[in-house]
């Protein structure tokens, strides 16, 4: 049972959270066909590449301000609604671009999704704008430039997302860069699909303060010390994990065995519906599966916060609530 723990969030993109009920009234509002994509009550896919097809189809679904709105405060709710305290979402004003809407109006959506959740339940968010690795390293440099000069306030971290099999992590580091000088916390998915190579790629190319994912990491030791020794924090998703095949099951999982070895890990739900998880979910796996005590599992949630990419009073105040 972990209903009476507090909870955060450090990755979830949020077009992954968008509850199938409502893509289905989306689909039925815009008259588009989804039915390759959503059957029975579930989203559709059966690889990685094809769950990323799957997530493009289901974003176009949204497509005003209004329904970033919605589709932000809905999640912010659910989360809430489970005692979660702060929530880094991760945003593609690409995406915003791509449908037609425009970034601005995409982000503003989303703003106005976090205002509307906050005031009912007093849940913190902010945004992390990503990258689309397989939509190349100038459409990743666009969306660093566009997180870079968006002076938002709840813009304040860049990722990069999607096919991790394209090129290497060196070819985007141009985009970290921008972000870094903008102030921006870094994270990037690596050790997902890919190797350990992956995240040592990304400790050298991007120098990270968080890496979602990374749980391949333990295919090499020495690179697992690394992390550790580096304080490097791992946003690490296991039913995701298990959903995409990463790992055959819940046993094989190194999320026990790399806190053990010191790395800062954390937990999240990466893209909840589409690996029939939630964030409740992943919380009650750490203290089931993983057999995690409350302490353990509260000590993921402090670390969480020290990492989250909020000003100094902010990450005071959340600290204070664990
Ligand atoms: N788990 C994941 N890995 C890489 N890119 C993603 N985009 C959405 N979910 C993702
Ligand atoms: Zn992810």
């Amino acid at each position: 049972m972990t209903s009476h723990l507090k909870k955060v969030e450090l990755h979830c993109h949020l077009e992954g959270a968008a509850p199938p009920a409502l893509t289905a009234a989306q689909a039925q509002k815009y008259g588009v066909d989804i039915s390759a994509e959503l059957r029975d009550g579930a989203y559709v896919w059966h690889d990685f590449a094809s769950f990323l097809e799957c997530y493009d189809k289901v974003s176009e679904v949204y497509k005003t301000e209004e329904d970033y709105a919605l589709l932000t405060e809905t999640y912010l709710d659910e989360l809430a609604g489970i005692d979660t305290i702060y929530s880094e979402l991760i945003v593609s004003p690409d995406h915003g671009k791509r449908i037609g809407l425009g970034a601005d109006a995409y982000i503003s959506g989303i703003c106005e999704g976090i205002r509307r959740a906050r005031e009912k339940s007093g849940i913190e968010a902010r945004l992390i704008v990503t990258g689309e690795r397989h939509f190349g390293p100038e459409s990743v440099i666009g969306a660093a430039e566009y997180a870079a000069k968006a002076g938002n306030p709840l813009i304040t971290g860049f990722n990069l997302a999607g096919e991790e099999r394209m090129g290497r992590v060196a070819d985007y580091a141009r985009a970290f860069d921008i972000a870094r000088d903008a102030g921006l916390g870094l994270t990037i998915h690596a050790g997902e699909v890919c190797g350990a190579f992956s995240v040592a790629d990304a400790l050298d190319a991007v120098r990270p303060s968080r890496i979602g994912h990374g749980v391949r990491a333990i295919e090499d030791l020495d690179l697992v010390t690394r992390l550790a020794d580096l304080g490097t924090v791992l946003e690490i998703c296991p039913g995701s994990n298990i959903a995409l095949g990463v790992f055959p099951d819940f046993a094989s999982h190194p999320l026990r065995r790399l806190k053990e070895a010191g790395v800062r890990v954390t937990i999240s739900s990466d893209d909840p519906p589409f690996f029939h998880t939630s964030l409740k979910r992943e919380y009650e796996l750490a203290a089931g599966t993983f057999g995690f005590s409350d302490a353990e599992i509260d000590a993921m949630t402090r670390t969480a916060i020290e990492a989250a990419f909020v000003d100094d009073e902010t990450r005071k105040a959340l600290l204070a609530r664990i």
